[in-house]
């Protein structure tokens, strides 16, 4: 599913206006009456309170204001809060101001503080609200007035429609300029914004309904939007096949460099998870002194013990053992639980500039990379890498605020740098390709805050990866499927469960995938 910046789906608009010959007027009018359909089947229950209509000076606001007018022509008593003197509206907006005037339909005029504390009574005594302030227009925090009236809005408590994005929402990051409306529904035109889609955001749209403005497809290939939404469709596509003559030469060898004394489970998980995502073989080389554990833990995954200095630690002329490890394998993983020794980070670094294999790199990997990303530019296999945002933040040499604040930027800096795949982890991971298009994950809950969820995810990735699936793919179906795997759990309890749990869920997740995949988090209502 196409996902927007505002940038976008502004130049769509244009483009459509422009030189499509659809006018603005009635892209407003498609919306207005969209969000009302939307309105009065999600929100609107009976005509005990009126309907405040909160109107900004924009097109939002007129999007808003052409709602109005279909409910008073329904007989719904409207009140019309315009954040703006009517003189002052201008184009799409100001045309259909003057169609409430001949309708003899009011607007009270809140444009300064005086006037929105004079309304404040009658805003009280509404029972429905229509939030159009601010749209995909908004470029600054939200300050002065405008704020306490999205605060007073707010404490109202009331079932409130946000038209195209809760007022206050940035539209590219998620985040909230200052204050943000929390509404219990938004109707968005053309197609979900970012903002709609990472966290806080989701958390203050409520259900996301998708209204079709009339957009024209030709309009969206043009403006060749570069980002995404992982649907469980799109991984159903994505995930391979098995031939009914197929055995476990066919389905990938994997080769997995994990583990180190005391960090033993990190190794085995990631092994285990890419055989619960189907790989055929796994061997998971480690320091030699750790195989007893790894041998006592692991049954359909090989171990290759790499010698050590009996302490559990990787030997600084591992890379050797390594490099035989590696035959016929179709693809490594490396780093989970292997420690950022000086041996283990050389081994890193070699294996990456040196094995000419598909890599996914993960957890202490990323961390003995950190100084050293150049040697990934040069590899001519495909690379993936899973860092989550403090991991992000050491290899961008930010903050991890920095890197929160900004997930896209950030997943798109270090794919372009490293030439490779990035999944960003987090609520709404994100995986950006070298080319900078960036999938959103849907999936997954807070449960999944716990130890050894990751390990989890680079078996997966790098399992799907072992069975010749695409980079990009393999990440995204990776995500999706962990995500889905830990929201199976967590129907039964929203937290505690294990990642070895998740794991062993992987299985289940795919089979739902290929039975019922499940719905994405924005409905799609027929025009
Ligand atoms: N295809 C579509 O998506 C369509 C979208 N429509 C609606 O148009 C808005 C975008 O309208 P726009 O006029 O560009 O801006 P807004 O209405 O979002 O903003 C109003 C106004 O506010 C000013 N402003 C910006 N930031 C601030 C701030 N921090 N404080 C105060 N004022 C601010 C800015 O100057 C804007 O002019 C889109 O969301 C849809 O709802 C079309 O109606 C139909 C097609
Ligand atoms: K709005």
């Amino acid at each position: 599913m196409i996902v927007v910046t505002a940038a976008e789906m502004q130049a769509m608009d244009r483009k459509t206006i422009d030189e499509i010959g659809i006018p603005g007027r009635v892209l407003m009018e498609n919306a207005g009456r969209g969000a009302t359909r939307a309105f009065l089947e999600h929100i609107y229950r009976n005509g005990a309170r009126p309907v405040g209509v909160l109107a900004g000076r924009g097109n939002n606001g007129g999007d808003g204001l052409v709602m109005a007018r279909y409910l008073a022509r329904m007989g719904v008593e409207v009140r019309i809060f315009l954040t703006s003197t009517r003189d002052r509206l201008q184009g799409d907006a100001a045309a259909n101001d003057r169609l409430l005037s001949a309708l003899n339909i009011p607007v009270t005029e809140i444009p300064d503080a005086a006037a929105f504390a004079a309304c404040q009574g009658a805003m009280r005594h509404c029972g429905y609200w229509i939030d159009a302030l601010f749209g995909t227009g908004l470029n600054s925090d939200v300050r002065g007035y405008l704020r306490d009236v999205i605060q007073f809005v707010n404490q109202l408590q009331k079932p409130l429609l946000a038209v195209d994005i809760p007022s206050g929402l940035h539209s590219d990051t998620g985040h909230p300029c200052g204050v943000c409306i929390q509404a219990t529904v938004t109707a968005t035109f053309g197609h979900p914004k970012i903002g709609h889609l990472l966290q806080p955001g989701a958390g203050f749209c409520g259900r996301l309904v998708l209204i079709d403005i009339g957009i024209p497809p030709l309009i969206t290939q043009w403006a060749d939007p570069r980002q995404r939404l992982i649907t469980g469709r799109a991984v159903r596509r994505w995930l391979p096949r098995r031939a009914s003559d197929s055995h476990k030469g066919h389905t990938g060898h994997l080769l997995v460099v994990a583990g180190a004394a005391g960090k033993t489970g990190a190794a085995i998980m990631s092994a285990q998870a890419a055989l619960r995502v189907g790989a055929g073989l796994v061997t998971l080389a480690a320091p030699q002194s750790l195989s007893p554990i790894l041998e006592g833990r692991l049954i359909e995954a090989m171990t290759w013990p790499v010698p050590d200095n009996g302490q559990g630690q990787w030997p600084s002329e591992a890379f050797t053992a390594i490099e035989q490890a590696a035959m016929e394998k179709r693809c490594i993983a490396i780093g989970p639980g292997m420690g950022t020794s000086t041996a283990a980070r050389d081994l890193v670094r070699r294996v990456a500039s040196a094995l000419d294999l598909p890599l996914v790199i993960d957890a202490d990997g990323l961390n003995n990379l950190v100084g050293g990303l150049a040697v990934l530019a040069g590899r001519s296999a495909p690379t993936i890498l899973t860092p989550h945002p403090g991991e992000m933040a050491r290899l961008l040499d930010q903050s991890v605020a920095a890197v929160q604040h900004d997930r896209m930027a950030a997943v798109r800096r270090l794919a372009r740098q490293t030439r490779s795949h990035v999944i960003l982890k987090g609520a709404r991971s994100l995986v950006a390709d070298p080319d900078g298009k960036v999938w959103i994950n849907p999936t997954g809950n807070t449960g999944m805050a716990s130890g050894g969820m990751g390990d989890v995810l680079t078996g997966a990735v790098a399992g799907l990866l072992a069975q010749g699936l695409q980079p990009s793919q393999a990440a995204g179906a990776a995500v999706f499927l962990h995500g889905l795997s830990a929201d199976l759990l967590s129907e039964e309890a929203s937290r505690g469960y294990l990642a070895t749990e998740v794991m062993d869920a992987l299985p289940l997740a795919m089979q739902r995938i290929f039975d019922n995949p499940p719905a994405p988090p924005v409905e799609q209502p027929l025009l």
